[in-house]
């Protein structure tokens, strides 16, 4: 410690803040690169890099952070974010680098895409047919092919990139990688055409608009089912590969522009796994358009005529919402019994045929809490690859306060205030065994990371009046 009792280490990152309220890019850079301050590391009051030199209008630096992979969305501890500091002191150029990420302030709100919600292909549906020029498209070098074993996708054993904690990376095979897995399947594959494009280091806005023919030329994705060939084999196919078997953590580490690829592919193949035959008359259903239909082999069924939903993948809209108070000023909060740790997250249910949204909020909150609910605003969705779920979120304004908890699904319930969420959303990180040991030490609760769309809901209360 120096003599203003500052670690050494704590000093390198006050001088990283001042650089980056300064400008000073050359700094900011060598620092980086050798990794002596945490890109996303906080102050006292929960100020990042980013959120000084958004504070001070350096947007070379903020594009500099971006570049670097900093977190948009961290919250300090009055509850804004970077975007939120640049839209109050009036800082366009920074807001212009933050939006090209999708971060922007609630003062200009867009639409805010959630972890599995961004996907880079052009999904290329009307070529889905066309088995000419898939089969072309699948033997081309520049293709991509995920495999996926019991839903397990193959990745490459990374390092644990602590910082990052993106540890996931999908193995990218081509078809020359994998042609003896292609020879051993033979007709009977399950082989889906997930679209064309690439993944771009800097870009998440989305994917261009098909223009002209040349996007013909873009990297085509493949998703391949090789549950039925022996580990051992899949393994050996390059070095350093492993089946991440069990969804998670593995599936809230993948680099976020590839997200949502791995959630499109293990929703498609969890429901040919289940779909195996024709739900209508039980006879064998055949893949076909590139893996986005089954037929029913039996003639005369009554699913071959007209439009029948049973042929196509299914997705279930799952409706989960952020209740607040009548006085605003709490929110509610229940703990899943399966939750780990002392995880409280948002109430959520699965929709019911014939209910809006609005109305399936209002009544899940009621099953559940016993809370009234008023007034229902959207605020995003997410698809959830387990098996195949979309999450709406929004949030609900109580029209009521008593919680009557409902044993069967919850542990328990409660209002938290705006102060106790904003404690745990933007104070220090969570102890690494926070989510398997209820003894462990750290705050007496928290929320899910934020890959889940929960996450995003609490933040996006806490942000509506932040402390400016
Ligand atoms: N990220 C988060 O913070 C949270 C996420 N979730 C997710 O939301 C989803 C729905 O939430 P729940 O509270 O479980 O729903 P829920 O409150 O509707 O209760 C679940 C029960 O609904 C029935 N159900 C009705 N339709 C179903 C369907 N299509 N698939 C499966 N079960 C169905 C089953 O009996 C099931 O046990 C789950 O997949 C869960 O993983 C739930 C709570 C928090
Ligand atoms: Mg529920
Ligand atoms: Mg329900
Ligand atoms: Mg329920
Ligand atoms: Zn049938």
């Amino acid at each position: 410690m120096d003599a203003d009792g500052l670690t050494p280490q704590k000093q390198f990152q006050e001088h990283f803040f001042t650089c980056a309220s300064r400008g000073d890019v050359k700094t900011i850079e060598d620092v980086l690169q050798q990794g002596t301050v945490k890109i996303d590391a906080t102050n006292d009051h929960g100020w990042t890099a980013l959120m000084f030199a958004a504070r001070t209008g350096q947007d070379k630096v903020v594009r500099l952070l971006l570049d670097h992979g900093c977190d948009t969305t961290v919250m300090n501890k009055s509850c804004q974010t970077a975007a939120d500091i640049a839209a109050f002191w009036n800082h366009t150029a920074v807001l212009t680098e933050l939006e090209k990420k999708g971060q922007t302030s609630d003062s200009q709100p867009q639409n805010f895409c959630n972890y599995f919600g961004y996907n880079p292909l052009d999904r290329y549906a009307h070529k889905r047919k066309d088995e000419q020029w898939l089969e072309e498209k699948l033997r081309d070098q520049s293709t991509v092919i995920l495999l996926f074993h019991d839903l397990g996708l193959v990745v490459t054993k990374g390092e644990k990139l602590a910082a990052q904690s993106r540890a996931t990376q999908p193995c990218h095979f081509t078809f020359k990688d994998t042609s003896a897995l292609f020879e051993e399947l033979g007709t009977e594959k399950i082989l889906l055409f997930l679209g064309l494009g690439r993944l771009q280091p800097d870009k998440t806005d989305g994917p261009s608009p098909p223009t002209s023919d040349k996007e013909e030329h873009l990297p085509a994705w493949f998703a391949l089912d090789v549950t039925s060939i022996s580990q051992e084999k899949i393994l050996s196919i390059k070095e350093g590969l492993e089946i991440a078997s069990s969804p998670f953590p593995g599936l809230f580490q993948l680099p976020e522009k590839e997200a949502g690829i791995v959630a499109q592919a293990r929703s498609l193949l969890a429901w040919h796994q289940r779909y195996k035959f024709c739900p209508t008359c039980g006879s064998a259903a055949a893949v076909e358009e590139a893996g986005y239909k089954r037929r029913c082999q039996k003639e005369g069924c009554p699913s071959l005529k007209g439009v029948h939903n049973t042929s196509y993948p299914r997705t279930d809209p799952v409706v989960i919402m952020l209740i607040v108070s009548q006085d605003g000023k709490k929110c509610l909060l229940g703990r899943g019994k399966r939750f780990p740790g002392r995880m409280y997250s948002c109430l959520a249910g699965f929709m019911e045929p014939g209910e809006t949204i609005e109305d399936a909020v209002r009544r899940e909150v009621y099953e559940e809490s016993g809370v009234r609910v008023g007034r229902v605003q959207y605020h995003s969705s997410q698809p959830f690859p387990l098996p195949a779920s979309l999450m709406i979120g929004c949030l609900g304004y109580a029209t009521s306060e008593t919680i009557s908890v409902d044993k069967e699904e919850l542990e328990d319930a409660q209002w938290f205030t705006r102060q106790q969420v904003a404690e745990v959303q933007t104070g220090a990180p969570l102890p690494t065994d926070a989510l398997t040991n209820p003894r462990a030490e750290g705050p007496s609760f928290f929320l899910p990371p934020a890959q889940a769309i929960a996450h995003q809901l609490v933040k996006a209360w806490l942000r509506m009046s932040p402390n400016l």
